[in-house]
């Protein structure tokens, strides 16, 4: 695929305009991050092209067709998707997830292939998932039902990937792993994503929505800045950039207020908060604080 063309989207659910006018053009072999506070409408916007929401107002173009011109089928061989919830309703195995992403290449009831099996016990494998291959994918762990759920896309082989919080459950070696996979597959990619360091290191470009509209749109170095982080987020930070012209944000935070922290954890520490456990309290406020001041000594 060349090119997905987006032009002049709006949305509105409930009288409450969630999309404003977005116009957006996303190639069809680079990674695009989209970024953005909660609520900005990233998951609304990548619904669009997945077809999930219908298009009210705008257009969207696949390779200068219109997309509802484009059947689901052909859609589908094309686009594979990775959204944010995940549950299914039947008792499917993860090696059963893995192989739909064999479905739109199939009539109707056709069996799966050996083919089929070894493409998908290859992306099992590459996401380190084959051990888990008969496990229910309901009882899976967040992270591991998303290694499982790319491993379905990686089966589809789509010419366009679509990744709502990918990294969402992943501890940071799969994150990473992840994102290299994806990175490494050549197709076109359009991801919400919240790490604004992993977007910088892995986008090729990054559009920045905010209340339903596109604030920035540019490389990571000329969108991941002081500015977009305070008048996006409203948070203060530095930002270097490296010799790859790679941003890295470090956020601030008034030292007084973990300072205040520990005096209030001081003064909570043993005591009771639900009246009759205060060793349990105790516990917990203590690793709460170990962990803010490891998150400190981070920073
Ligand atoms: N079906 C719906 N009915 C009502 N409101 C909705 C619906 N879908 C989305 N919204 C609202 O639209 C806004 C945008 O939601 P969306 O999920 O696109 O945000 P997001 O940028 O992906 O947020 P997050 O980072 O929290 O995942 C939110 O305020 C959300 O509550």
């Amino acid at each position: 695929m060349q090119e997905i063309r987006i032009e002049h989207l709006a949305f509105s659910i409930g009288g409450r305009q969630i999309l404003k006018d977005i116009s957006l053009i996303l190639g069809g072999h680079e990674f695009v991050g989209l970024i953005g506070p909660n609520g900005c409408g990233k998951s609304t916007l990548l619904k669009h092209l997945y077809r999930v929401n219908p298009i009210q107002s705008g257009q969207i173009f696949m390779d200068n067709v219109p997309m509802k011109e484009i059947n689901l089928k052909n859609a589908a061989q094309k686009i594979a998707v990775m959204g944010q919830f995940n549950r299914m309703d039947f008792d499917f195995t993860v090696l059963d997830i893995a192989l739909m992403g064999r479905t739109p290449y199939k009539k109707s009831f056709e069996d799966d292939t050996e083919e089929d099996y070894n493409m998908a016990r290859e992306a099992l494998e590459r996401v380190g998932m084959w051990q888990a291959r008969e496990r229910s994918f309901n009882t899976l762990s967040g992270g591991e039902q998303q290694r499982g759920l790319l491993a379905r896309a990686l089966v589809q082989e789509p010419e366009y990937l679509i990744l709502d919080e990918p990294t969402n459950h992943l501890d940071i070696k799969y994150q990473l792993e992840l994102l290299k996979i994806v990175k490494g597959l050549g197709v076109g990619i359009v991801a919400a994503l919240h790490d604004m360091n992993l977007a910088a290191a892995f986008c090729d470009r990054i559009c920045v929505l905010k209340d339903g509209v596109i604030q920035k749109m540019g490389t990571p170095a000329e969108v991941v800045t002081v500015d977009t982080l305070r008048t996006v987020y409203g948070v203060e930070s530095s930002v270097e950039v490296d010799e790859h012209h790679i941003p890295f944000v470090r956020y601030r935070v008034e030292p007084r207020a973990y300072g205040q922290l520990h005096v209030e954890n001081s003064i909570h520490r043993g005591a009771s908060i639900d009246g009759d456990s205060s060793v349990s309290a105790g516990v917990s406020i203590q690793s709460a604080s170990a962990n803010v001041v490891a998150h400190r000594e981070s920073l």
